[in-house]
């Protein structure tokens, strides 16, 4: 039996369903398109990833976010073109306003690319900061970001396989390399955060996002009917979200849904670990065309004029960095900001 905590309303899904007899494996495919359409939140078991991994890095997550002040800040994102490394509370924004929650961010690992003013989202690609002081991060954090994307990747294939595909349908936007961004978070308590605003309402941009949880809850979820519901942490388990990638390329029959989460009680803290399984940033998502029974369910692409999203996924991922760490953008790419947006002050504006 799946551990189940009364207040968890959101599916379990199984993957290693997705690999069983031809029989069960249809039965589960039946059961993913149907979660697919009414949620796009759901809880992963069966995805094979070590627990003693998941447990040390979280315990690696504690001990970077644990260290001095002046040691995170020699990672701080700032230093980085490509929007790597660490941002304070309240240094991210969400809507132009401030998430209260300190994290490090670590993508690919590369070399930067050449600047080609045809293609700005180049800039997206280089190289991490790690931390000095933790000489074990680096191996554990690169280990546990090729697992995830692992697992990232087979939700997809079954995901493909539930809308009638291929199993690589998406393969040729996603190969060699996917998008692969990890963010340790921290989420400070309400004794020391502003605002309930751990992280402000939002869509994830890529195809799906696999999200671990520390013990505390606060991450809540908008069903289409405007209702928000818990996602309570459940142990062994990872949430499982689709993107926006996943919505444009269903005309929404999959959707992206709106999450966010709320700040812990005072005098506690909550971790977590997010990782953004996306499509290449030099790809343009297609669309596919649905198999006739669910075609119809397909409800178009929500049009927010605060977050458009673009079909090239280069042009959209960079516009979300941009708009959530001004600081960066200020300080790395100006050029490709409104005269407006170069002159705004906020977060990183002391730079
Ligand atoms: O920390 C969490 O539980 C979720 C974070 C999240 O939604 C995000 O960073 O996109
Ligand atoms: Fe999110």
């Amino acid at each position: 039996m799946t551990y189940q905590p009364a207040s968890v309303t959101l599916p379990f899904v199984d993957i290693s369903r997705f690999r069983g007899p031809a029989e069960e494996r249809t039965r589960f495919i039946d059961e993913l398109r149907r979660i697919l359409y009414d949620h796009g939140f759901f809880y992963l078991t069966g995805h094979g990833v070590p627990q003693p991994l998941i447990d040390d890095v979280l315990a690696a997550a504690r001990r970077f976010f644990a260290l001095p002040v002046e040691e995170k800040l020699k990672v701080e994102m700032i230093n980085s073109p490509h929007f790597r490394g660490y941002n304070r509370p309240g240094w991210e924004l969400t809507r132009g306003e401030k998430d209260w929650r300190e994290q490090i961010d670590i993508a690919t690992e590369a070399e930067r690319l050449p600047e080609d003013p045809e293609k700005p989202w180049n800039r997206l690609t280089g190289p991490n900061q790690w931390p000095e002081a933790l000489p074990d991060f680096k191996p554990l954090i690169l280990r546990y970001q090729a697992e995830v994307t692992r697992v990232g990747l087979e939700v997809l294939k079954a995901v493909s396989v539930a809308l009638g595909q291929d199993e690589e349908a998406f393969a040729d936007i996603y190969t060699p390399l996917p998008t692969q961004l990890l963010k340790l978070i921290r989420y400070p308590g309400r004794d020391v955060a502003e605002s309930s605003q751990g992280v402000g309402a939002h869509k994830d941009g890529g195809f799906v996002t696999v999200l671990l949880q520390d013990k505390v809850g606060g991450l809540r979820v908008r069903t289409e009917e405007g209702e928000w519901i818990e996602a309570p942490p459940v142990p062994g388990t990872f949430v499982i979200n689709t993107g926006e990638v996943l919505e444009l390329a269903t005309q929404g029959y999959v959707r992206a849904d709106v999450h966010d989460v709320v700040t812990p009680p005072a005098g506690s803290e909550r971790f977590s670990v997010a990782f953004f399984l996306g499509a290449r940033v030099d790809s343009v998502v297609p669309v596919i065309e649905l198999p006739e029974e669910i075609k119809d369910k397909r409800r178009g692409v929500t049009v927010d004029a605060l977050n458009p999203i673009f079909q090239d996924v280069g042009r959209n991922v960079l516009k979300s960095r941009l708009r959530s760490h001004p600081d960066v953008a200020r300080r790395h790419h100006a050029d490709l900001l409104t005269a407006e947006e170069r002159a705004a002050s906020g977060p990183g504006s002391a730079y």
